[in-house]
């Protein structure tokens, strides 16, 4: 059976995009891994399956797979590149979307220019909710913010700041964003014991109080070029500890991102570039 597909990118957060609105897609992980693969199949970090919602009141559904295979609750470039698509597909005429993701629902709005902004729910700040174990754990607190001693093994530690946006997110400040150990420490915190559904991890470098530089080892699909949710989460946990204020602009290796935050209690928003790069179809 055929399967049609578009490539996609958002700051280089690269995108398998399906369109399920007609009928189901549905594969077993190993068959979704091996499509993201970048040399036995297309290659991508994530996989995004685009489809009708279950409530008539919203616009789509949207599901995320990630490049190990594993489906997940959230993904902000996606959500922004999800967007381009239904409007480049005239699978819809709006400017502005609901779309229903495994944790609830999001907003997507296109401009005139066509830019994205994406209404990427409340952030979740409680550690038990992202989920993080902080059992027998005293956090350090810096303006809002809870910091907490994560034991890395070998004798180290590293201190974190934890947010979901629907998503896990373990946010960590380097002094550079370039010699930062993201694929050492990455991927211990990524599968460390207290983060029950593994994490994604920032690598934080505040530049001024508009403006940091972020690398992310992602949950599932290990470092890219720009993380949307990790965006999100990095900028509540920067707000939070006083380092930055909304709005910020967030240098990623793939292009730039902003996202704007009001506080605890208002919708993270997220804004950046998005493009369609190819178009095809594969076996499945
Ligand atoms: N790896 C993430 C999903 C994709 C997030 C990222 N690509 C984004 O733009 O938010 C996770 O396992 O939660």
């Amino acid at each position: 059976m055929k399967l049609r597909f578009t490539k996609m990118h958002g700051a280089g957060n690269d995108f398998i995009v399906i369109d399920a609105t007609r009928e189901p897609v549905e594969l077993p992980p190993e068959r979704w891994q091996a499509l993201a693969d970048r040399h036995y199949g297309i290659g991508a970090d994530q996989i995004l399956i685009v489809g009708k919602p279950n409530d008539p009141a919203n616009d789509f559904s949207y599901r995320i797979v990630n490049s190990d295979g594993s489906e997940v609750e959230h993904c902000g470039n996606g959500a922004r590149a999800f967007m381009h698509f239904v409007t480049a597909k005239g699978l819809t005429t709006k400017r502005r979307v609901s779309v229903e993701i495994m944790p609830g629902l999001i907003t997507l709005e296109m401009d005139a220019a066509g830019a994205v902004t994406a209404g990427m729910g409340v952030p979740v700040l409680d550690a038990a909710r992202v989920p993080f174990d902080a059992a027998g754990l005293v956090s350090r607190r810096e303006g809002e913010l809870d910091r907490w001693p994560l034991d890395l093994g070998a004798g180290r530690t590293a201190e974190i700041g934890v947010v979901s946006m629907g998503n896990p997110h373990a946010v960590l400040r380097v002094d550079d964003v370039d010699t930062a150990p993201v694929t050492t420490d990455g991927p211990v915190v990524e599968n460390h014991p207290r983060f029950p559904r593994r994490t994604n991890v920032g690598f934080v470098q505040v530049v001024d109080e508009h403006h940091i530089r972020l690398r992310v080892w992602e949950r599932g699909a290990g470092e890219t070029l720009a993380c949307g949710t990790g965006a999100c989460g990095a900028v509540v946990a920067a707000i939070l500890a006083g380092w930055v204020k909304s709005p910020v602009r967030i240098a990623a290796r793939g292009g730039e991102l902003s996202v704007a935050w009001a506080g605890p209690g208002s919708v993270a928003y997220l804004g950046g570039p998005t493009a369609i790069v190819f178009e095809g179809e594969v076996e499945i």
